[in-house]
């Protein structure tokens, strides 16, 4: 008999943390994003409609259209090492992967997955299979909780332990939307910015929409949304009529979250605002939807309308602040399977969010 290296009993199994973020293109080409859209619309969890009267739209009128536009949007943010979306995950996994490494050794192994492509929770869950990494903790990269992204991450990290004879233990976060280090983070990214460029007129927080009808149906996700924005608007002391709260990226005939970004962008424009900073809090990096509709087409729309600057805030990416706030995330989970039991003490500057957090 030659088992398998991972029965050695010489060898200390490892302890693997899984950040996963959407997945997007291998290219910004059409063929590329017809490739990337097929498979992430065809998940029951982004689109619910039943898939006898889904699939034939999807093939029929979204996929021969749609990778076209799409590409062009892509290629104007394109990057030297591919898509922002994959730079900026890879970058954030680096440099979490590095606080990992130097608190707790070689014993944790940091992996990036991507949902839908490349690379996949399958190639990462073989990778901690290799490594005789027994314990996985899941982080998917999104603050707030929604069935159409945190579970439909654990849809697959699920299908992929479904293969596998000896099952490593698994525990996940399924969001972080009021830690008081990912608020904190967020809050510092805002004062840099009015440090550096000074205050518009406005502050618009702009999530992530998803239809309406997934919030009814018990989708936690805009009150989540609603947290993390007074927990930001608390800690920032901003007055309540400065800030707007919208949604974006709508897709589809149905109602998505309101109100919605583009439009009351185009509202304030015509309204005599002129200044706005714009902040995408749900995306722990930039994107497409940051990068491409956000800072380019919605600005070009709000300047259109009569508005003089639209400031864009980028995402916290690779900061030393996001990361330091997943690695205090990451350790809080993994208590009773370091040898130390004990959660990481909250840092003194984040307390006054930990309280706010326990009162709202
Ligand atoms: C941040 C959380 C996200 C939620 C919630 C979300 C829901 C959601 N999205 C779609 C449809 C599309 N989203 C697309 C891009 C995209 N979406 C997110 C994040 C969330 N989506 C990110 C980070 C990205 C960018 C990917 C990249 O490569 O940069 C797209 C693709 C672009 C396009 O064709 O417009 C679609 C489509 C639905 C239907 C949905 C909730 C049901
Ligand atoms: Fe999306
Ligand atoms: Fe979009």
């Amino acid at each position: 008999m030659n088992p398998k290296e991972t029965l050695a009993h010489t060898t200390t199994p490892k302890l693997g943390v899984l950040l996963v973020n959407l997945g997007t293109p291998d290219s910004p080409t059409p063929q590329a994003v017809r490739r990337y859209l097929a498979e992430f619309l065809s998940d029951p969890r982004v689109v619910e409609i039943p898939r006898a009267i889904w699939l034939p739209i999807l093939y029929g009128f979204v996929l021969p259209f749609r990778p076209k536009r799409v590409a062009h949007a892509y290629a104007a943010v394109w990057q030297d090492g591919g898509s922002p979306l994959l730079v900026g995950s890879q970058q954030l996994t680096g440099a979490l992967a590095d606080r990992l490494s130097t608190e707790l050794g070689t014993s944790v192994v940091t992996v990036l997955a991507m949902r839908y492509g490349q690379p996949s929770i399958a190639a990462a869950m073989d990778r901690f299979e290799r490594e005789n990494v027994r314990r996985i903790l899941v982080l998917p990269l999104y603050p707030q909780y929604s069935g159409s992204t945190t579970a439909a991450v654990m849809d697959a990290v699920f299908a992929s332990l479904m293969q596998r004879r000896w099952m490593p233990e698994l525990r996940s976060i399924h969001q972080y939307h009021d830690d008081p280090g990912y608020i904190a983070a967020l809050a510092n990214s805002v004062r840099e910015h009015w440090e550096t460029k000074g205050q518009s007129e406005r502050l618009m927080l702009s999530f992530h929409g998803i239809p309406k009808h997934y919030v009814t149906n018990g989708d936690p996700y805009y009150c989540q949304c609603q947290k993390t924005a007074r927990l930001l608007i608390a800690d920032l002391g901003c007055t309540r009529d400065r800030v707007v709260i919208t949604f974006q990226s709508r897709f589809g005939r149905t109602p998505w979250l309101e109100p919605y970004t583009d439009v009351t962008l185009k509202a304030l424009g015509a309204q005599g605002v002129s200044s706005v900073d714009v902040l995408c809090p749900g995306f722990a990096v930039d994107c497409l939807e940051t990068l491409e509709e956000i800072a380019i087409r919605n600005r070009d729309d709000f300047l259109a309308a009569g508005g003089r600057e639209l400031r864009y805030i980028p995402a916290l990416n690779d900061a030393p602040g996001h990361a330091d706030a997943l690695q205090a995330l990451v350790r809080s989970n993994l208590v009773g399977w370091l040898p130390s039991s004990e959660p990481p003490p909250i840092a003194p500057q984040h307390e006054r969010i930990a309280e706010l957090k326990r009162t709202f």
